[in-house]
């Protein structure tokens, strides 16, 4: 007889950072307790979690992806594929740096996730998007996107977050950063770091913004004026203090429709690398997301 899909499916990238296959036991074997049935699946490949969540069975009503915000991109982009009869997104966080996580304040305990899935409470997740492309937390160029381009997946898998503060500091002392234009609703910014964020949080729990969340509408420019390294220490620090938008080399205003253009410069969407677009980033769609 076939194998009937249980109605929760899990998902999960082995190659994410801090990948733990005890945790998606815990998950499962919570789950049951609970009385509710779920499958494990791990990823073979980049992008196959797109495929999975595009072509999942109707009666699965809850995906979790057991993976970093790389692995939930691909989620999203594959619900949204969809169409509409998408599954309710749950995310057990492994992976480096956990931005959406963090943002959702969800638990990082297999046990403490099963408990939220079967209390079945959702939040709308209100998505961006770079043309076609949905991201659910930022899409970015300049300085940032250049960090992220110099990681390559096996420094990142065996330094995590290091890898991005080591590579951030020899791109800042090398001064190799570009010029990025960003038209915003019409108007024209020069500056050397554009995010267009619809998430608070940024790089791990740090506040980019006061003014969005990514439970709300509302897309937000941050844009940092210089990347000299002094400014950039600055800004690091008021990152870290929740206090960016006092900085007056930072601008953070709402925006509907964004553009980036420059000579070489780099992009990223949702921490991993973008190929650079001059396609429009604007509010996306919204799916639902286990709170
Ligand atoms: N089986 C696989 N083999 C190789 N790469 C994979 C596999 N499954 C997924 N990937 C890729 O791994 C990349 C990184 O995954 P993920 O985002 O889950 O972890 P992370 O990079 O450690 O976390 P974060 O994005 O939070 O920093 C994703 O972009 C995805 O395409």
């Amino acid at each position: 007889m076939p194998h009937e899909a249980a109605p929760i499916l899990v998902v999960a990238n082995p190659v994410a950072g801090n990948f733990n296959y005890r945790h998606l036991m815990r998950l499962a074997e919570r789950l049951d307790r609970l009385g509710l049935k779920s499958d494990i699946w791990l990823t073979r490949y980049p992008g196959e979690l797109a495929d999975i969540a595009a072509e999942l069975s109707p009666s699965v009503r809850t995906l979790v992806v057991g993976g970093g915000d790389g692995s939930i991109n691909e989620a999203i982009t594959g619900i949204i594929r969809r169409g509409g009869d998408g599954p309710a997104l749950s995310i057990l966080p492994f992976g480096t740096a956990n931005v959406l996580a963090h943002e959702l304040g969800l638990p990082f305990s297999p046990e403490k996730l099963a408990e939220r899935i079967a209390a079945g409470r959702t939040t709308p997740l209100y998505l961006g998007t770079v043309g076609e492309r949905p991201f659910s937390l930022m899409v970015s160029a300049g300085f940032d996107a250049d960090i992220v381009h110099a990681v390559d997946a096996p420094f990142k898998r065996r330094w995590g977050k290091i890898a991005y503060g080591w590579r951030g500091l020899t791109l800042a002392l090398a001064g190799t950063g570009r010029d990025v234009t960003v038209t915003a609703d019409g108007e024209t910014i020069r500056c050397r770091i554009a995010v267009v964020t619809t998430a608070r949080f940024y790089g791990g729990p740090l506040a980019i913004t006061r003014h969005t969340r990514a439970t709300k509408p509302g897309l937000r420019l941050v844009t940092l004026a210089d990347d000299r390294p002094a400014t950039l220490l600055r800004a690091a620090t008021a990152l870290a203090l929740g206090r960016l938008d006092r900085l007056a080399t930072v601008q953070d205003r709402a925006v509907t429709e964004v553009r980036f253009s420059g000579e070489g410069i780099r992009m990223q969407i949702d921490g991993d690398r973008l190929e650079t677009t001059d396609a429009p980033v604007r509010a996306g769609p919204i799916i639902e997301v286990i709170a």
